[in-house]
């Protein structure tokens, strides 16, 4: 790749629909790509800047705060001319903005758009589409229609979790969103790079320009708020798990790594909707060995969310039978 300007992909999708696993996906299996990537988290914890920090050739991120707002401020270009200051053999052949779950498409493109950063260029619009939750949150907020209607590609995610009539009923219901954008399936994340970046000029360049931005009353993340949870002493896995299993069913989404007490490794926690799912493996070198959750959804009451989870913390002294783990292995992914 390479050439005299770099293409800036906006990568969107509901809370939780599979961007981050697109998003390590390619900078896994576009190895001759050099990569940059800006990653917006709504809340203070940069879960997802621990997610794909590693893999690309450089991030950066911005949390607790809203890209799509930003359009004033000149977040975006700030972050953009960080990432394309590199020159020569460093130089990146493309940056992916991953928005956060709750930012509006629109806005995003065109913060792009209208940057003033040299050598940049609009990409095009990646829409990730939760193949299992679609239907559910579309009901509740019809803007993801929008989302799919203005996309230049859209990736089906979760595919797996799919029997066939329902994979066809999405494609279906996305067909009658966005007639002409490819459609792609994509399991865990699996799909080829080139779609996103040899995929040609995007065609939502008109859209996005001359189509007004909803303002932000109507935005989805006025809908929601993130709840922030930190303990570096060990949570119970019991009480923990029985935490999740009663969770207010406003809370959509809850994201960041658990430690728990008698584990030694890191429990890297997923839920989106009613799934849940732990990753385990070893704490980052340098990470702290802290429980750090972000929790998103609407209507939540925060205090209670707070003092619910800190009854999770474990007391001093207090004994972990060798079977408290159970629930937790239950729910965890390779166990
Ligand atoms: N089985 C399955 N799980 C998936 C797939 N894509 C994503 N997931 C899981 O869904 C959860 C959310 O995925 P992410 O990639 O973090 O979603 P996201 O859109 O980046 O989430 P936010 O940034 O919080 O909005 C994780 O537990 C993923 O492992 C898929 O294709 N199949």
């Amino acid at each position: 790749m390479g050439g005299v300007s770099i293409p800036v992909v906006v990568l969107a999708g509901f809370l939780g629909a599979g961007k981050t696993t697109v998003l390590n996906h390619l900078l896994r299996s576009a190895a001759d790509v050099r990569l940059g990537v800006v990653v917006n988290d709504f809340g203070a914890v940069g879960v997802d800047a621990m997610l794909v920090s590693g893999w690309a050739d450089s991030t950066v991120s911005l949390e607790n705060g809203c890209l799509c707002c930003s359009t004033e401020d000149g977040t975006v270009d700030e972050l953009l001319t960080r990432l394309t200051a590199r020159r020569g053999p460093d130089a990146l052949d493309a940056v992916v903005v991953e928005a956060s779950g709750v930012a509006e498409p629109a806005a995003m493109v065109r913060q792009v758009l209208t940057s003033t950063v040299p050598g940049v260029r609009y990409g095009g619009l990646v829409v990730v589409v939760d193949g299992v939750e679609f239907e559910t949150v579309r009901r509740r907020h019809r803007q993801l229609d929008d989302h799919v209607a203005m996309a230049d590609v859209v990736i089906l995610s979760k595919t797996d979790l799919l029997e066939e009539a329902a994979v066809a009923r999405v494609t279906a219901r996305c067909r009658e969103l966005n007639g002409w954008a490819p459609l792609v399936p994509a399991a865990n994340g699996s799909l080829d790079p080139r779609l996103l970046f040899e995929a040609g000029p995007p065609r939502t360049r008109q859209l996005a320009l001359g189509e007004a931005v909803p303002d932000e009353a109507a935005h989805l993340h006025s809908f929601y708020d993130a709840v922030e949870f930190r303990s570096p002493d060990p949570l119970d896995p019991r009480r923990f798990t029985a935490f999740l299993d009663a969770r207010p069913s406003g809370v959509f989404r809850v994201k960041g790594p658990v430690r728990f007490a008698g584990a030694d490794e890191r429990y890297l926690l997923q839920t989106v909707g009613a799934a849940v799912r732990f990753t385990r493996g070893p704490w980052p070198r340098g990470a702290p060995r802290a429980t750090e959750l972000v929790l998103v959804g609407a209507g939540l009451d925060a205090p209670a969310l707070l003092a619910d989870l800190r009854a999770c913390v474990q007391t001093a002294g207090e004994p972990v039978d060798e079977w408290a783990m159970m629930a937790v292995l239950r729910s965890t992914e390779g166990v």
